[in-house]
């Protein structure tokens, strides 16, 4: 089976894409496989688009293979678009999925459900040895629920209802999730490529 390695260190992402993968008949290896530890790139970017092609040209470079990677995030309407690119860190560099939850929602206080619009975004990056690195941007419309609910995927899922659904992602599952998401999105632009390598 053909391998891809995903510059990562997300375990809801690298399960997200062995699944979504599966079709193409792809076998997708992550950060998380490597025995020698490989630092964390640090994310210097203020766009999507910077921050995947940072993560994917890192690692290409250390490794020698094709590489792709995932930044990602969600923008609110209501907040300017926060915490976009900084949504794994918005309330501090921990990382902390439910703290970034609860910081978003103390901020949507009072806001009623019609401003509540929101959107996930990934932006996938493909860096390859002696190539130029492109990018695939793929996005999720829906809103902000008023409390977490539902134990799937990671991140906002449990507060983030996709238009068409009155169920948060955390509430949809793994299959339902990957036929909408913003990752599923992105992947599909990458089917030329995909057949090609
Ligand atoms: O509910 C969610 N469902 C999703 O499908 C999703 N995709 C992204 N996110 C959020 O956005 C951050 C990405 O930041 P990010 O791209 O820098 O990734 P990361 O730092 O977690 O891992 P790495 O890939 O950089 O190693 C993540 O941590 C999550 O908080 C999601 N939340
Ligand atoms: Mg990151």
């Amino acid at each position: 089976m053909k391998k891809i390695m995903i510059a990562t260190k997300n375990e809801g992402k690298v399960k997200e894409f062995k699944q979504l993968f599966l079709k193409y008949g792809v076998d997708v290896i992550s950060l998380l496989d490597m025995e020698e530890d490989i630092p964390d790139v640090e994310e210097t970017g203020t766009t999507f688009e910077q921050n995947a092609a940072l993560k994917a040209e890192t690692i290409s470079a250390v490794l020698n293979i094709p590489v792709i990677a995932d930044d990602s995030g969600l923008e609110i309407r209501a907040l300017e678009g926060r915490p976009g690119v900084y949504s794994a860190r918005y309330a501090g560099t921990s990382k902390n999925d439910r703290a970034n939850l609860d910081k978003v929602l103390t901020e949507l206080t009072g806001v009623p459900d019609e401003n509540r619009m929101a959107r996930f975004v990934c932006v996938i990056a493909v860096a390859q040895p002696g190539k130029s690195t492109f990018t695939k941007r793929g996005t999720c419309e829906g809103k902000i629920g008023l409390h977490p609910t539902g134990k799937h995927g990671f991140g906002y899922d449990p507060i983030f209802i996709p238009n068409e659904y009155n169920r948060t992602m955390a509430q949809l599952s793994a299959d339902e999730k990957n036929a909408i998401s913003h990752r599923r999105n992105a992947l599909s632009q990458l089917e030329d490529w995909l057949r090609r390598t």
